[in-house]
């Protein structure tokens, strides 16, 4: 299935600073101010309790998730090797053969609950559009975030039998460098004696493999739907701006963006992304809830976005299909603990126009 996508590019976003305030948060966009427009629409003020009726992202708390997340993080820090990341990575930036329009891979999370999130039990596509529709609250005419939203879990389609049925821990959760010492502030950081790469005395350095300063494109960080969906916007010729390509890549780095761990790997374009993710993830976290979205009321908004054009002709992506493809690699050498003995990897593509 092919479907146009034409859409459009009211500006080209330059952080230069944000501040936060009580009730609005306060982008300077290259020396203009860009508010949220909290009084006109009530906006998003992120709530002090999860639907289970506990903080949000508290590991610890007895709720009738833990054990589930506990476990799911038990195997992902186990599997989760350097090794497994290149092979992954390489498999999935191939690009071929099925495709779907973006608002059909959206439905398709209908079917996903994510076994990672102590917030959240609701299928996927009810977490892409409360997210899209917070942050469309507060910044109305920042149409790129919208967009960036609605997709940047779209990758958890790796959990499905047609996409190779990944399990969840090689899909969801937060994310970590490998070929470095695992930081304390990862989640549940006590499974990392089980993994392989401890094993490395290299690994468990602070820099590891890497030079101070390398910048996070060079870091391999844990494989799952952030890289994922991240590799297929850019394989493709998004025009997304850089800074949601970032939010999207790194939107699961907690350690990075929420407990300032890595910094000695980061460059200054890194430093000036992580403004867009901190803005991103309040949103991302703080939407997931029991009300659900009315799917069909909202549809022809995203839609629109989807299909719109920019004054220039070009839209977020150059290219206009979205083609996913499935492709069969019986030669991909898995780790034995990996649920399947084959990997049949989706990749999505854009053709020209
Ligand atoms: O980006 C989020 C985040 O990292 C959550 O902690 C995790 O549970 C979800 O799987 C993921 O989508
Ligand atoms: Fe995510
Ligand atoms: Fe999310």
């Amino acid at each position: 299935m092919t479907v146009c996508v034409e859409q459009s590019v009211p500006v080209e976003p330059q952080v230069v600073e944000e501040k936060n305030h009580s009730n609005t948060n306060e982008l300077v966009l290259d020396g203009g101010f860009v508010e949220p427009s909290n009084e006109a629409t009530g906006g998003f003020d992120a709530p002090e309790v999860n639907a289970f009726g506990h903080t949000f992202r508290d590991y610890d708390a007895e709720s009738e998730r833990k054990k589930q997340v506990e476990e799911f993080y038990r195997l992902n820090h186990i599997n989760q090797t350097y090794e497994f990341v290149q092979k992954m990575r390489e498999e999935y930036k191939k690009l071929d053969k099925l495709e779907m329009s973006i608002w059909e891979c959206c439905e398709l999370l209908n079917e996903v609950v994510d076994e990672s999130d102590p917030d959240l039990d609701e299928p996927q596509i009810e977490h892409l559009l409360q997210s899209a529709e917070a942050i469309r609250k507060d910044y109305p005419n920042e149409d790129w975030l919208h967009l960036t939203a609605l997709i940047h879990d779209l990758g958890k389609v790796l959990l499905l039998p047609r996409f190779g049925e990944l399990p969840q821990w090689a899909v969801v959760g937060d994310t970590h460098p490998l070929g470095c010492a695992f930081d304390e502030s990862i989640v549940h950081h006590k499974y990392f004696k089980e993994n392989p790469d401890i094993n490395n005395p290299i690994y468990q350095t602070k820099n590891g493999i890497y030079e101070e300063g390398c910048g996070l494109e060079n870091v391999t960080i844990s494989w799952g739907h952030d890289d994922y969906m991240y590799l297929v916007a850019k394989e493709n010729g998004t025009t997304l701006p850089p800074a949601a390509l970032f939010i999207i890549r790194y939107h699961s780095f907690y350690p990075m963006h929420s407990s300032g761990a890595y910094k000695h790997l980061m460059n200054d374009e890194d430093v000036e992304n992580l403004k867009w993710v901190n803005i991103f993830n309040k949103y991302d976290l703080y939407s997931k809830s029991k009300s659900r979205v009315d799917i069909e009321k909202v549809k022809p908004y995203y839609l629109s976005l989807i299909k719109k054009k920019s004054s220039d002709g070009k839209g977020w992506y150059e290219k206009r299909s979205w083609p996913i493809e499935r492709l069969f690699i019986p030669s991909l050498i898995l780790q034995s603990r990996l649920l399947c003995s084959t990997v049949r990897t989706m990749k999505v593509i854009f053709s020209k126009f």
